[in-house]
């Protein structure tokens, strides 16, 4: 059973997550977790290395179905439609459910491609002028417009690591997303080029739900204001950000923001 604070606010369920389990084979990894993530808030998923953070976050865009050995049970619902079920087009999801990983993964191809690619193959542009503009805005809502704007025809690849990862972002922006997820963005990452993607996160929060999974409790501090703290596969704690860090009501919360194992 999670330990939901009392005092949290109403808010309506972009993604709602009822009792989800995820086995890799026979091992359990995530047992019988719920959440509801509304869009109003960035939502940070802590907890010790191995607890299933990242299991379930790819649950909510069925990243977990590129894994053989991976099974998902329970139901997670996106605007109150099951993704789980059989004719949900798993790639129209994950343009909806976007994701940035750990490392920045741009295309081995131009920066303009990365970003054009997506809205090409979902149609959204009818001409070369409105893929231009979705390009351009994409790229400035990432922060990186500036940047690159006299190079579109560079290589996603050639740029910094802070940049490449603000290029996938603005690639899962292009799409016109409902969600971010976020699975540790910054771990590759120098602290200015941190500091420029948290920076970003707080651009983009209240426009998107916002998942990120993340080692820093400073992190998490930083850009969240809901966190879920996660151990051994469960979901133990539920709140606002600045409750579960000041005010844990679990004991094994507390024993991991003083920093007593993790
Ligand atoms: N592809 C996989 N096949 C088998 N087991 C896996 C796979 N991915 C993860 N696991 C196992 O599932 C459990 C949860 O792992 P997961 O990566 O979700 O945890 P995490 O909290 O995100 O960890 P970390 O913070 O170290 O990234 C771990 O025991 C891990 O070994």
């Amino acid at each position: 059973m999670t330990v939901v604070h009392p005092n949290l606010d109403e808010t309506k369920a972009k993604i709602s997550a009822r009792d989800v389990s995820v086995f890799y084979g026979d091992k359990k990894a995530i047992d019988g977790v719920s959440i509801d993530i509304p869009t109003e808030y960035v939502t940070a998923f802590i907890g010790p290395s191995g607890c299933g953070k990242s299991t379930f976050l790819r649950t909510l865009n069925r990243m977990n179905d590129t894994i053989a050995a991976a099974r998902v049970e329970g139901e997670i619902m996106l605007d109150g439609e099951d993704i789980y079920r059989s004719k949900m087009d798993v790639v129209q999801l994950r343009a909806r459910v976007g994701m940035v990983f750990q490392k920045p993964n741009p295309f081995p191809k131009s920066i303009y491609e990365n970003v054009a690619y997506g809205p090409r193959i979902h149609g959204f542009a009818e001409s070369k002028h409105d893929l231009d503009a979705i390009v351009e805005k994409s790229l400035q809502r990432a922060g990186l417009w500036n940047e690159v704007k006299d190079r579109l025809s560079d290589s996603g690849t050639a740029l910094s690591g802070g940049q490449q990862q603000r290029l996938c972002i603005a690639r899962a922006i292009a799409v016109d997303p409902e969600v971010i997820l976020m699975d540790e963005p910054c771990s590759a990452l120098d602290p200015i080029a941190t500091a420029k993607i948290e920076e970003l996160i707080a651009e983009l929060h209240g426009r998107y739900a916002i998942v990120i999974v993340t080692h820093s409790m400073q992190q998490a501090a930083r850009v969240s204001q809901r966190t879920a703290f996660f151990h051994l596969g469960k979901m133990v704690e539920y709140g606002r950000t600045t409750d579960i860090f000041t005010n844990p009501l679990e004991e094994r919360t507390k024993d991991y923001i003083t920093g007593r194992y993790g």
